[in-house]
């Protein structure tokens, strides 16, 4: 074959294709690929139909407009034919545009107006005596849906003109704009679908096509669309206008709603307007996909006219799309920090946003079963600005014939402990206290201030520790030696010796930071003290059921169940059998019987130089006592340490028992 019959071939594909994917955007408002690949298709068309013009057959999808109207629909001709407008993709195509028209007019220089590139769908607007009698959409830019029952519905659009003062209202007026669906609209409607099992909109201009273009106007009402106008044809009444601008300003004076515009001199003055409004897009209410560039002088216009089916004066300068069509690879379970399995999409990767995207998140297991996104599906990938990538849609007509939903796993992918379902609802965990994907975090944990006190074992060194395959669980946190500690980076002597120490004077703790320690979700300090003083030891918590547990103050029944399923979990019991066995001693705590404590509400306020605020907490409640926050006329003392403030001040009002550090300290040691 020769290169023209290779190209002639290639291009009924391409109509072949592109017919299919009109149909699918224009007529069911549900496509299959994104913008950036329909537009890929496109432009492969009209670079070979420029190389073999004979390929350029007048009903090439290069040379229409829109598709056809939906024959559900009434059909309207439009008075003069709605165009479409010739896109461009970077400077080069700008620099060529403005070169065009300059030659074409011969002029040195242009004005140009910039307005937003809504991303809704086109309609035409008849007013006749100031009422609004018609609406259709572009159709196939001749003919198009008469849709006037459902743009009743759109609140912003006025059903009769209210002129400003002195301006006549003329005998027919018939103007063009975009519907379009504000962003969080969009958010509402797909979000309401969800709910309902229906299938999402893959964007908004999508959601609002579909919701223009229902058989029933009550459907239309019930979705919240938008209107600006931008084009105005000329008619009785209607006066002759110098500049779009003039007429921009006409329509507002009319009550009709405009959008914001900017004025732009030549081609610095779009480049500028260009940057400015690509820097904006996020911060707008509805979704831009580029920026419009017109000629400014209607005279001008006049004389550039058009070419097949966009005007010469006009071009869509596009922004880089922030959404892909792509196909989802495998689905996998990732176990974070806090044990949180979130399950994650593997994309063919695709570049979205200016970025190459691979994978993306699922959020959790019901926003996946919301979704219902499966394995070999197509979906519409959406990463706007910084936001992590996220899947908006799925397309249900490419689905594969043999597809499956995902089942979410019951146990954890890394460690296999049990997973469950945290009690709102959304978010599955795994409850192993060993599991390696929590480690850094448990270790943290394990080691902060209220649990074991481990001073010096924070964030970093917790991470290296486990990077490194040092600590794979908490009791090997106890066979660190110095030797060890000192293969680390940036690991100083000092710091080895010190934390080695700490390591041996946290074996010495309470049963209350022991069980404090293990991390068990939901279980914070006021649980674990509850919870020691009904389990002195650890073991006795293997066998108790979950009656047992129930009985503990303050333990409901959701927490008595979380509590139930981690001691039950052979992982963790083997955890707990290891700290003890590496010479851990968490001590029982004493019920106090008698001492100046039992029963007396204690406020500690200022600085101890001798112990922190905790262990002072610990020892008051042990000899009986309780550690209230606030002084009132019911405190027996106030522990008034350094720099006491405003709570020292109440007590000297309220005449309450000051006691300063030393003398604390005595008490303390007269009923040790
Ligand atoms: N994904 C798919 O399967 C698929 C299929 C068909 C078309 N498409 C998309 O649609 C595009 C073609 O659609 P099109 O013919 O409507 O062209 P277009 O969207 O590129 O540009 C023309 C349209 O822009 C709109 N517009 C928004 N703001 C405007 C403003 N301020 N002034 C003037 N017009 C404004 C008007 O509705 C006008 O008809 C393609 O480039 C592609 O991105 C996608
Ligand atoms: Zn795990």
């Amino acid at each position: 074959m020769d290169d023209f019959q290779n190209a002639a071939a290639r291009a009924r594909e391409l109509h072949r294709e592109l017919a299919h994917h009109n149909y699918r955007y224009y007529v069911l408002d549900s496509p299959e690929v994104s913008d950036a690949q329909y537009d890929k298709l496109m432009r492969e068309l009209q670079d070979l139909e420029s190389r073999h013009p004979s390929l350029q057959t007048p009903d090439s999808p290069t040379q229409r407009v829109g598709g056809a109207a939906a024959e559900a629909f009434g059909e309207v001709v439009h008075r003069a034919p709605m165009l479409s407008l010739a896109n461009l993709f970077e400077d080069q195509g700008l620099i060529e545009f403005d070169e065009r028209i300059r030659k074409l007019l011969g002029l040195p220089a242009i004005s140009y107006v910039c307005e937003p590139k809504l991303d809704g769908l086109a309609i035409a607007l008849r007013y006749e005596k100031g009422a609004f009698v018609q609406g259709a959409t572009r159709g196939d830019g001749t003919t198009g849906e008469d849709v006037t029952a459902n743009l009743r519905t759109i609140r912003s659009l006025p059903m009769s003109l209210f002129p400003q003062d002195g301006v006549k209202v003329p005998e027919v007026l018939e103007v063009r704009g975009e519907v379009f669906i504000r962003k969080k609209d969009f958010q509402k409607l797909n979000e309401k679908r969800e709910e309902e099992g229906e299938p999402l909109f893959a964007n908004p201009r999508n959601a609002a096509a579909g919701s223009l273009r229902q058989l029933d106007p009550r459907m239309t009402a019930a979705r919240p669309l938008s209107v600006f106008l931008y084009e105005c044809v000329p008619g009785e009444g209607v006066p002759a206008f110098k500049t779009h601008i003039e007429k921009l300003e006409y329509l507002k004076t009319l009550g009709l709603p405009i959008n914001q515009y900017r004025r732009a001199e030549g081609l610095e003055g779009v480049r500028e307007a260009y940057d400015a409004s690509l820097k904006g897009r996020h911060e707008l209410p509805f979704e831009v996909d580029g920026m419009v560039v017109k000629v400014d002088d209607e005279d001008q216009r006049k004389r550039l006219g058009q070419v097949s089916k966009s005007p010469r004066w006009a071009v869509a300068y596009k922004f880089p799309p922030e959404e892909e069509s792509t196909e989802v690879l495998d689905i996998g379970i990732q176990v974070g920090r806090t044990g949180a399995l979130t399950p994650v999409a593997h994309l063919k990767p695709v570049k979205v946003g200016g970025v190459t995207v691979a994978r993306a998140t699922l959020h959790n297991e019901d926003e996946l079963r919301r979704k219902d996104v499966r394995k070999g599906d197509t979906v519409f990938v959406r990463r706007a600005g910084d936001v992590i990538p996220e899947i908006v849609s799925v397309v249900l007509s490419r689905r594969p014939a043999d597809s499956a939903p995902f089942e979410f796993p019951r146990h954890c992918p890394v460690c296999h402990a049990v997973a469950t379902k945290d009690e709102d609802g959304a978010i599955i965990r795994c409850t192993g206290a060993s599991c390696p994907a929590q480690l850094v975090e448990k270790i943290r944990h394990f080691a902060s201030r209220l649990a074991m006190d481990i001073e010096g074992l924070g964030d970093k060194l917790a991470t290296q520790l486990v990077a490194t395959g040092s600590v794979k669980t908490f009791a090997d946190l106890y066979a660190l030696t110095r030797e060890k500690l000192l293969t680390l980076e940036r690991m100083g002597d000092k710091s080895a010796d010190n934390l080695v120490a700490a390591l041996e004077r946290s074996k010495q703790t309470t049963q209350r930071r022991f069980l404090y320690a293990l991390g068990i979700r939901h279980v914070g300090d006021a649980t674990a003290k509850a919870l020691a003083e009904a389990f002195p030891q650890a073991e006795k918590l293997f066998g108790a059921s979950l009656e047992d547990i129930s009985r503990v103050k303050d333990v409901g029944p959701i927490m008595a169940q979380v509590i139930h399923t981690f001691f039950q979990e052979p992982q963790n019991q083997e955890a707990i059998r290891a700290l003890l066995a590496a010479g851990v001693q968490p001590a029982a705590p004493q019920v106090a019987t008698g001492g100046p404590f039992v029963g007396k509400s204690v406020v500690l306020t200022g600085a101890m130089t001798g112990m922190t605020r905790e262990q002072a907490k610990e020892e008051v409640e042990r000899r009986g006592g309780k550690v209230a926050g606030s002084v009132s006329r019911k405190t027996d003392f106030v522990v008034a340490g350094e720099d006491a403030g405003s709570k020292l001040k109440k007590a000297q009002e309220l005449g309450v028992r000051i006691l300063d550090e030393q003398a604390f300290l005595q008490m303390l040691q007269t009923n040790a």
